[in-house]
């Protein structure tokens, strides 16, 4: 038995959900340049749990019931009053996502059907969870979601309090679109593993935060901020990232397991950094990216990923640096749910081996003669 090393390569499930095939990305066969440029995130989490666009009728209806989703037990909403102010979001996030659980009456049912509710009942409070952490941790009131708003402009409202510019909901739903799912990613492999178990889809979601978390994942993309902030300006960026390559430091938002030749999602989120930094009158952070991509492609070969070009979007778009990651599980629990619901259909536990690597053979020694 030979171990391969962040089984890279292994193929470890069917799915068809998702596909990356020649470097091209494609959710239930659709190309993601199609659907980053002309569809709606609640069309693409439709298609992720169906396997099919929804027609006009399914769309309004998906809608109907991400509203009467959307609220959030008080229970939980006084439990995120008790979380220490400065806490890491995504601890909230995972913590309050698995609180949830405790108040959901169907959360024990496994039938196909209270799970598909379950995926658009995450789908719907998740938003209003990041939103609330954020307003409380600020000493002010959650803002309930407005009935017949999309996922982007009820986050964004949520989080202001205010009506948010039409711009802006275009991006971050954009932004949503692309981040949605991506085949068998640490944090969906994650839940899946969570969910071969039997256990339940609110147990598999928690598991993915917690993958989705770390920085060499979706905790990329506020570690690029970090270091956007560090460089300070565009000027600054040859002599920072020179003295990182020299010290042999990873540069967040580059490099990916999968796409060796570009991510295909980087452009569309490059565009939409362009534009609003254009729309406010400032590119500092837009050149200040494009500088540190041309350097890092041009010194390693490296391409920027999903987390590289939305750092600045999302601060463009007045996003605080930590909630960019929950952001990210805004949308990826499209995908997640979509995953889970598709492990239970065709289940069998996952439970790879391990090369062992310890001593051949040890006696045990009793504890008054070590
Ligand atoms: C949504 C997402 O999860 S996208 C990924 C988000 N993560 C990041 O942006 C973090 C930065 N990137 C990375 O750490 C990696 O590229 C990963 C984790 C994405 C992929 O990792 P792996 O497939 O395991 O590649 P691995 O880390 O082995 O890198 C291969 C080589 O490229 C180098 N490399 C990879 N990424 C980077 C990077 N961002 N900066 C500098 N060097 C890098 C490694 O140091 C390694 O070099 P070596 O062979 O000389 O040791
Ligand atoms: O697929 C991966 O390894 C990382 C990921 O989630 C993405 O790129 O969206």
């Amino acid at each position: 038995m030979t171990a391969i090393k962040g089984l890279e390569g292994i193929v470890a499930t069917t799915s068809s959900i998702s596909s990356i095939i020649d470097g091209i990305l494609t959710y239930r066969g659709i190309n993601i340049d199609d659907l980053a440029e002309n569809a709606l995130f609640e069309e693409v989490a439709y298609l992720l749990w169906y396997g099919k666009l929804p027609t006009k009728t399914e769309l309004d209806g998906l809608r109907k019931q991400l509203d009467e989703f959307a609220a959030i037990p008080a229970e939980v909403i006084e439990a995120i009053k008790l979380y220490p102010k400065h806490t890491n979001s995504m601890a909230a996030l995972r913590t309050a996502i698995s609180s949830l659980a405790l108040y959901d009456e169907e959360a024990g049912d496994m039938s196909p059907e209270a799970n598909q509710r379950k995926a658009i009942r995450l789908q719907a409070q998740l938003p209003a969870v990041i939103a609330a952490f954020a307003r409380i941790r600020e000493g002010k009131e959650p803002v309930a979601p407005q009935a017949g708003g999309s996922v982007a402009s009820n986050f964004l409202y949520m989080l202001t309090g205010e009506a948010p510019d039409s711009v802006a909901v275009k991006a971050l739903d954009q932004a949503l679109v692309l981040h949605a799912d991506h085949e068998l990613n640490a944090s969906t492999f994650a839940a899946r593993v969570t969910v071969a178990t039997l256990s339940d889809i609110y147990s598999g979601v928690v598991a993915a935060i917690g993958a989705l978390k770390g920085p060499l994942h979706g905790g990329a993309n506020e570690a690029v901020m970090v270091m956007l902030e560090e460089i300070g300006s565009p000027a600054n960026v040859e002599a920072y990232i020179n003295g990182k390559l020299t010290n042999k430091e990873k540069i967040m938002g580059f490099g990916h397991r999968v796409y060796k030749d570009g991510d295909p999602r980087a452009k569309h989120l490059q565009k939409m950094s362009r534009e609003l930094g254009e729309r406010i009158g400032n590119m500092d952070l837009y050149n200040m990216s494009v500088k540190i991509e041309s350097l890092v492609t041009g010194q390693k070969g490296l391409k920027p990923n999903v987390d590289f070009y939305s750092a600045s979007v999302y601060t463009t778009l007045k996003i605080p640096r930590d909630l960019f990651t929950p952001i990210f599980a805004i949308s990826r629990v499209s995908g997640w749910t979509a995953h889970i619901l598709e492990q239970y259909e065709n289940n069998r536990l996952i439970r790879p081996r391990a090369e062992y690597t310890g001593p051949a053979s040890a006696k045990y020694v009793p504890i008054d003669q070590r």
